[in-house]
């Protein structure tokens, strides 16, 4: 009777197995044909965007190629170039990082019919052209442009155009910049790789084994080998900040309200505490900070949404000689940065202090409680909208090691935490991240608030007003590992949990030294640390960046320090 019972179980169970298995092949099959309808539009998009550049005569084309931002811009509004040649000139350049990198998810076609419509207006004698005028601008996938997919990397979110742009869009085109490329992003967009099963791959320009960064790791491998000058990237755990880190190009995450968020479709809907922001990536600080100032000049984006703060652009404290005082440290207590990610804060540190700063030891207090309230808040359900989501689409094989995580249980992940414990602490300290409850995420959400204060409270007291450190613990990583290495995050996500504004600006490469400084001082004491340290092997010339960070509201604050440091690399 028993073993009849068991039996029929059985029998039962294999029985839904298979239904699910050969439901799920069914729906593989139809995501693989929308994944190839995907692409033969992108290549669609590809064939518009070159025949429109080759419209261009190649002088006025290398002409408008060698321009760099503020010339651009210039040329723009004296009317030495007009917008459709701008367009065209971008198409071209964006082809070709494209060929280099696979950054670009579509060509934006209404580029060609907005540029005209400007140059059109332009020929009125009396017409005032709005700042940006004509300029041609990268948006990451995920940015709200009306008749584009916001995949995110989802092969079930294509063939769904945004109905209307977000509001960084519509003032993007009201004040005249033209949005031409959209920009490559990991599936889920919580990854710092950047490879869907839409759209693929996004590599590093100098080294293809190796991944640009992510999540707007298609506007850093964009803008860096030289297809766009501006772009819009989005950040909730340092997905501007690691892409410009890796890539040698620049950006920033400004505090949460300093924009608008409505319509715009996140990693994960419905997360109260820590919010992904938009911020501008560029080749150069002085380009971000030309941007924010324009976007900033007024309080229209209060007037499309009062929840956003009618805080201005403040060009007092961007252009302040006052001397500050910043709190700065190359290892934060959870994951000693490899030494040449240590050397570029010193170095930054150096600049700082010639230019008249006072630089004092900081230490952020518990970082690796900071990381587990992070994960906890930035998945909110433990991982189930995203699990959902994956289990219904083609899981890219690049993200393998994040999904099993989301997949498993949480009480199966906390039983074996206790044991992985004892040889791998750090990892098994992250096994308990997934929330068990929502009592627990209550706890979690009042434990961040109390870590605001409890900062807060030191930056005050301490009187500081900024903080230097690494973006991340290692030079550019090969495309897999990531997904592995998510802890590597712990130096951006503060200051999402914290809201702070903050920004990476390039300093150094990495030279034959610092790969024997590798060899020599960094101890591969646990799988993580041998992880970054194997991957950092080989790295010689790719780009490190540093990270500045202010309290909210203080961008302008941070992009005057992150404005010295390159000056102080750069000599310009
Ligand atoms: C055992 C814990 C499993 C946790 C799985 C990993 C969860 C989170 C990893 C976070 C990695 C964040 C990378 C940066 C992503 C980013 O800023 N995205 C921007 C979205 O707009």
């Amino acid at each position: 009777m028993i073993f009849t019972l068991f039996a029929t179980s059985l029998v039962f169970f294999a029985l839904y197995l298979y239904t699910w298995w050969a439901k799920r092949e069914k729906r593989q099959v139809e995501l693989r044909k929308i994944v190839d309808r995907k692409r033969a539009d992108r290549a669609e998009s590809v064939k518009f965007a070159r025949e429109s550049a080759q419209k261009l005569n190649l002088d006025t084309r290398n002409k408008i190629a060698a321009l760099e931002y503020s010339k651009l811009k210039e040329a723009l509004q004296n009317g030495s170039i007009s917008c459709i040649d701008a367009v065209r000139t971008y198409y071209h350049k964006a082809i070709l990082a494209n060929e280099k990198t696979n950054s670009v998810c579509m060509f934006v076609k209404e580029a060609e019919r907005w540029a005209l419509e400007w140059d059109e207006k332009a020929k009125d004698p009396d017409f005032k052209k709005p700042p940006l005028f004509g300029l041609p601008m990268s948006l990451k996938e995920c940015v709200p442009l009306e008749g584009y997919d916001q995949t995110r990397g989802f092969v079930q979110d294509t063939y769904r155009p945004t109905k209307v742009d977000g509001v960084l869009v519509q003032q993007l085109k009201k004040l005249g910049a033209i949005p031409y490329v959209q920009t490559n992003v990991p599936q889920s967009l919580l990854s710092y790789n950047c490879s869907n099963p839409v759209y693929g791959k996004t590599t590093h320009p100098m080294d293809s084994t190796r991944t640009s960064g992510g999540s707007s790791g298609g506007e850093s491998a964009l803008i860096s080998a030289d297809g766009s000058i501006l772009g819009i990237g989005g950040d909730v755990g340092g997905s501007i900040r690691i892409p410009c880190a890796y890539t040698g190009t620049t950006g920033i995450k400004p505090s949460h309200l300093r924009f608008s968020h409505r319509g715009v479709c996140g990693s994960v809907p419905g997360r109260p505490l820590i919010n992904s922001n938009d911020g501008p990536m560029a080749q150069n600080v002085d380009t971000t900070v030309d941007f924010l100032r324009t976007v900033w000049a007024d309080t229209w984006i209060t007037e499309q949404d009062p929840y956003v703060p009618p805080v201005t652009w403040n060009e007092d404290v961007y252009s302040s000689t006052k001397k500050l005082k910043i709190g700065y440290y190359i290892d934060d207590g959870w994951f000693t940065p490899t030494p040449v990610c240590q050397r570029a804060v010193m170095e930054a540190k150096q600049i700082l202090e010639d230019a008249g700063h006072t630089l004092v030891p900081f230490k952020p207090p518990k970082v690796p409680e900071v990381i587990r309230m992070f994960i906890r808040a930035v998945c909110v359900d433990a991982g189930k909208y995203l699990s959902r989501k994956l289990m219904n689409d083609i899981i890219d094989p690049l993200l393998y090691t994040q999904v099993v995580l989301w997949m498993v249980p949480v009480p199966v992940q906390r039983f074996f935490a206790n044991i992985i414990k004892t040889f791998f602490p750090r990892f098994g300290s992250l096994m308990t991240s997934l929330t068990l409850s929502t009592e627990e995420l209550r706890c979690t959400y009042a434990d961040i608030e109390a870590y605001r204060s409890e900062m807060s409270n030191l930056i005050i007291e301490k009187n500081l007003d900024a903080l230097l450190c690494p973006v991340t613990v290692t030079p550019a990583l090969p495309h897999v590992v990531p997904s592995k290495l998510f802890a590597g995050t712990s130096y951006t996500a503060i200051f999402n949990l914290l809201d702070y504004a903050a920004g990476s600006v390039n300093v150094t490469y990495v030279t034959k030294k610092d790969e024997q400084d590798l060899e020599d001082n960094y101890e591969p004491s646990d799988p993580w640390y041998a992880l970054a340290k194997q991957h950092s092997r080989g790295t010689v010339g790719l780009p490190i960046g540093v990270q500045v960070a202010t309290p909210p509201y203080r961008e302008e604050t941070c992009l005057r320090l992150m404005r010295e440091i390159e000056r102080g690399v750069t000599g310009k």
